[in-house]
Parts: structure tokens; C-alpha cells; sequence
């Protein structure tokens, strides 16, 4: 016998695409019936079998499956909530807006069609979660699920619209300028296409250039951005003045989350002034700290573009006594370049990333693990990424050095590190072989991988399509890989960070074999940069 667990819904069927978020507060109730063992169900939402196969399943029509499988002893209900992600939309504040066919479904349609025109409907959704502990409760919010949709908001013949990079360069920015120009022009039929030039500050002090399939033809396999990139320069009233000066309806922003902060602020301010101008947001940055969404774009490739540094720090410290390699990467403020590239590579023996604090001297600290791995394995690979260990190297707090856009700048952890290990080991009378290898932008200025490419490309094709379908003040992305439209305000609340309690860093630390550098780790006594030589005496001091 199987044991099933069914929402109990309203009498009346949903409607055929009904999104989830329609349905409000449902509880879940165990459910049995012996019928039921031949039914083939999965763990995601679906409308029972019995839907169709009425005669055999009859009692199961009008009801929703949530779980094929449950323990027989639990039995109380589990409350599962739905909010809708409040995207904004032009009819929010447009009471005039047309609505026009897709061109797709227009019989003289010259541009590209899907085979089987397969629209997106307002019912459909994505949701935010999808593992998930059938005792706990669950707030589950559902954002429309990108595509095009069968009425659009824009005559597309009537359409101009701008794009723009900001922010630091990343693998696939050409592509995703590239797939806006091929789906406005070859989707939508859109003609006038603009391209602002050096980021934010090109809205209003340079010239524009048009783009059309020929330009962008070929520059998917070039890296960096042919429309320029810049930090600071974000004058919101010069550049929404920019926009209803040449009268733009869209604008495509493609950058990280100083980016998204600012495409925010545009959205609002066309709304205030009731413009008919949608913002759309593709997020971009190698640091994949982007939250909501799977991956921001461009890490693939510059975690693959990180692992030749290490493998080259490999090869260097095999072949040296003592070889001990330093791999600084990027990840201002999260680690994941650092982690995923040190797991691929599996030749790491240390992965220092921002979010983990390290103890360098002392029982329990770094130099301890260094002298380990030294005598194990007569060599050391250390990555670093240059937001860790930020405590001992950073800037004077009172005079807070920052960029143009306001992001703080680093203190040069990988140097403080070489120095500190080679002088810890001089001091000693060792012989090491120090290796420093700091990739810098080679992990950023190139072309996107191919698996980048394709991403790039479904982006840029959905931020089209969410525009044309109204929706303003959206970032584009993949929730447990299906694209979604995410309001700008949700994405730039938070930073997304490697998970400590995530099994990923987990499989990381059972990879390098590192131990818990964390003060918290750490022998009272032991804490903190001081130096291991000075303390208590310990059996490991006496190695060094
Ligand atoms: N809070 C903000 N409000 C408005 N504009 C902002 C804000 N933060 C940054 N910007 C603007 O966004 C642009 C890019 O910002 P920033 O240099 O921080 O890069 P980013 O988009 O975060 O990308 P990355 O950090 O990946 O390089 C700059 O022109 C900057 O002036
Ligand atoms: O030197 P720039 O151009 O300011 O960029 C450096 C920063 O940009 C990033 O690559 C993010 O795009 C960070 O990892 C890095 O700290
Ligand atoms: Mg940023």
C-alpha cells in the first residue's frame, strides 16, 4: 500500500496552467488507498494521473498529488504557503497600456518562429525551493516563469532600445549583447537598437551606436565587452533625461549588483515619471554572488580559467623542494571561484575563502597545516580568494579606500601570505620553494565557454521577452534551472555567499584535507595574527 499526500484544494478544479500562486494556503494531509500502487507519480507538482485516466482512478479527480511517498507515522498536516514575487509591470502604473499579437503568431512573420509556438502564459511559475523537509512548513514564493507571451506591450515595429555594460568585464558580456540584438531583431522584428557606450556614464556623455545582426555577428568569441564598461558614473536623472530624450522604451543593463542597485533606481523613476520605458537587468559577474538564481554568468568560464592557474602551480611545486604555491583568485566577497576551482582541480591542498576567518600562527592555524603538508607530501598547493583573511591586510579603517562605484578595495592577502610563510620558514633554517601565481583578469578577459554561451544566450533571450511582456525593474535567471523573472529590489538585498553548512564546501574540505583554521577552532591562548613563536609552548612549535 502506498501512502500519498494530497493538498486538499477547493471543490472546483484548477484552471489548466494555473500558476501556484493561485491556490494560497493549502494543508497537506496523508492520504492512502490501495488503487493508488499503480500510479506513476514524481515529487513535483502535477495534476494526479487519474486526471486523465478517470475510470481507473476516479477518486483522485479534482486533487492535487504533492509527494508520492510519505512515513505511515506521520500524520499531522504541513502547512505550504505560495506568495507571489512582486514583479513589477507596466500596467501598474500604465492605465492606457495596448496590448499587441507576438509576432510570432502574425501570418507575414519574417523572423524567426518556435516550431511549435510555445507561449508562456501569466499562470505559469517558478519556485523559489525545491528541496524541501515535509515536516517543516514551507513559504514558497513563485516568480513568473520567463518566455514570450502570446500579447505583448510594445509594437515591436515602433520599439528603440538601448543596451548597456557596467561593472567589471566577465566572460560572455558579448554574447549577451550578441542575443539581445539576434532575438529584439530576428524575434520581434525590432529595428532601431542602440548601444551605450562605457557604462552607465555613456547614457549621457558619448555617443550612441546602433546595432544590428551584422555588428554583433561574430563577437561572441571575443572577451571583454565592444560596448565599453566604466565604475561610477551614475547620474540617475541624466540618464532617464537620456532615455525619453531618444526615446527609448527598453533598456537592457548587464552587470553585477552595483549595476542592479542603479537599473533599480532607473525602473523606479521611469515609474514616477509614468514612462513607458521598461528596465530589464542580465546578471553579470564572475563572483557569482548574485543570490535567487543558480549562477551569474561568466563563472563557468573563469573557474576553468582559474584551474590552469593551479595546475600550473602543481606542476611548479612537484617539481621543486618544499615547492609551497600560492594561487590568488578573484571573489571580493565570496569565495566560489576559489572553492569550485580548487575542486576541480583536486590538486589543492588549501582553499582560503571570505567567508571562513583563519588563524595563521599557533596550534590549529595555517603554518601548522603548511609544515604537515610539507612533510607528507614534500609540497603545497594554496588558493586564496583575495577577500580572505581581509583582518590582516586591510586598509586603515579610517581611511576607507573605495573605487568609483563605491565598492572597498582589497588589502593584497596573497602577498601577505607568500611573505609570511617564506619569512616563517627562513626563520626556521628551511629551504622552500616559493611559487606566487596571481592570474588577476586572465580569468575575466576572455570569451565565454561554450556552456557560458549557451547560457548568455538564454538570458539575453528571456530579458526580451520579459519586456515585451511588460514586466520592468526585473533581473533574469535560473531557479533550479528554469528562467525566471526576479524583482531588481529582491536581488540587491543580499549577497550571495558560500554556504558553510552546504555539503559543497564540504566535499571541498574532504578534497584538500584541510583542517578548521577558524579562531573559534583554535586553543584559547592561540588566537588571532599573533605569532605561534612568541606563545606557550606547544609540540608543533618545536617542528617549526
Ligand atoms: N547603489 C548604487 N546605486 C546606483 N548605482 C550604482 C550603485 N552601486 C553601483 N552603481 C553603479 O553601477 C555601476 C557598476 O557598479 P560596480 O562597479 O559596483 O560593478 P557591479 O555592477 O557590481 O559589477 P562587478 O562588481 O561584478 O564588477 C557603476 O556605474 C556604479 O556607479
Ligand atoms: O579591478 P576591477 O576592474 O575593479 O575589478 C576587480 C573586481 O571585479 C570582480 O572581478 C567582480 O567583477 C571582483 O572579483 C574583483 O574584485
Ligand atoms: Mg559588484
Amino acid at each position: 500500500m502506498e501512502n500519498v499526500h494530497w493538498i486538499r484544494q477547493s471543490k472546483e478544479a484548477p484552471p489548466e496552467r494555473s500558476s501556484m500562486a493561485a491556490f494560497g494556503s493549502v494543508a497537506v494531509v496523508p492520504f492512502q488507498h490501495k488503487k493508488l500502487s499503480s500510479v506513476n507519480y514524481s515529487c513535483r507538482y502535477f495534476y494526479a494521473n487519474g486526471w486523465k485516466k478517470k475510470k481507473k482512478l476516479r477518486f483522485q479527480r479534482k486533487r492535487w498529488i504533492v509527494s508520492s511517498t510519505c512515513p505511515p507515522e506521520e500524520t499531522s498536516p504541513i502547512s505550504v504557503s505560495f506568495t507571489s514575487a512582486p514583479v513589477p509591470h507596466l500596467s501598474h502604473f500604465l492605465t492606457d497600456l495596448d496590448t499587441f499579437p507576438h509576432p510570432f503568431l502574425l501570418q507575414d512573420a519574417t523572423s524567426y518562429r518556435p516550431l511549435n509556438l510555445n507561449f508562456i502564459s501569466e499562470q505559469d511559475g517558478v519556485i523559489n525551493k525545491v528541496v524541501w523537509n515535509k515536516q517543516e512548513p514551507q513559504n514558497l514564493v513563485v516568480y513568473p516563469r520567463a518566455g514570450p507571451r502570446e500579447r505583448i506591450v510594445f509594437d515591436p515595429k515602433s520599439v528603440k532600445a538601448a543596451i548597456v555594460t557596467c561593472g567589471g568585464l566577465c566572460p560572455g558580456l558579448n554574447t549577451v549583447i550578441r542575443e539581445l540584438t539576434e532575438c529584439l531583431r530576428y524575434q520581434y522584428g525590432v529595428v532601431d537598437i542602440f548601444g551605450v557606450l562605457q557604462g552607465y556614464r555613456g547614457f549621457y556623455s558619448k555617443e550612441w551606436i546602433r546595432l544590428d545582426p551584422e555588428r554583433v555577428d561574430a563577437i561572441h568569441k571575443l572577451g571583454g565587452t565592444i560596448l565599453g564598461s566604466s565604475r561610477g558614473g551614475f547620474d540617475l536623472n541624466k540618464i532617464v533625461d537620456a532615455i525619453v530624450q531618444r526615446g527609448i522604451h527598453q533598456v537592457y543593463v548587464i552587470g553585477g549588483d552595483g549595476t542592479i542597485r542603479g537599473a533599480a533606481q532607473l525602473s523606479e523613476e521611469c515609474r514616477r515619471r509614468k514612462l513607458r520605458v521598461t528596465v530589464a537587468s542580465i546578471p553579470k559577474t564572475i563572483d557569482n554572488d548574485i543570490p535567487i538564481i543558480d549562477k551569474s554568468f561568466g563563472f563557468d568560464t573563469a573557474v576553468q580559467e582559474a584551474s590552469k592557474a593551479i595546475d600550473a602551480a602543481h606542476t611548479e611545486v612537484s617539481c621543486f623542494p618544499n615547492g609551497i604555491g600560492i594561487v590568488k583568485l578573484m571573489g571580493r566577497n565570496s569565495g566560489f571561484i576559489a572553492l569550485y576551482a580548487s575542486l576541480s582541480s583536486r590538486e589543492v591542498d588549501c582553499c582560503l575563502i571570505p567567508e571562513v576567518p583563519f588563524v595563521i600562527h599557533g596550534r590549529g592555524g595555517l603554518m601548522e597545516y603548511v609544515a604537515k603538508c610539507l612533510s607528507e607530501r614534500g609540497k603545497m598547493v594554496l588558493v586564496v580568494a583575495e577577500g580572505a583573511g581581509q583582518e590582516y591586510v586591510g586598509n586603515d579603517p579610517s581611511v576607507e579606500q573605495l573605487d568609483a562605484s563605491g565598492n572597498k578595495k582589497l588589502g593584497d592577502i596573497g602577498h601577505f601570505l607568500y611573505e609570511e610563510i617564506e619569512s616563517t620558514w627562513k626563520k626556521q633554517g628551511m629551504e622552500v620553494s616559493m611559487k606566487y601565481i596571481d592570474p588577476t583578469y586572465m580569468i575575466r578577459a576572455v570569451a565565454s565557454n561554450a556552456s557560458d554561451n549557451i547560457y548568455c544566450t538564454l538570458l539575453a533571450h528571456s530579458a526580451v521577452h520579459g519586456a515585451f511582456a511588460g514586466y520592468t525593474g526585473f533581473t533574469v535567471g535560473p531557479i533550479h534551472g528554469r528562467h525566471a523573472y526576479i524583482p531588481m529590489t529582491e536581488i540587491v538585498t543580499a549577497q550571495k555567499q558560500v554556504d558553510l553548512r552546504d555539503r559543497m564546501w564540504s566535499r571541498l574540505v574532504n578534497s584538500t584535507g584541510q583542517p578548521d583554521f577558524s579562531p573559534r577552532n583554535i586553543p584559547k591562548g592561540f588566537q588571532g595574527p599573533c605569532n605561534i613563536y612568541s606563545s606557550p609552548q606547544s609540540s608543533q612549535e618545536s617542528i617549526l
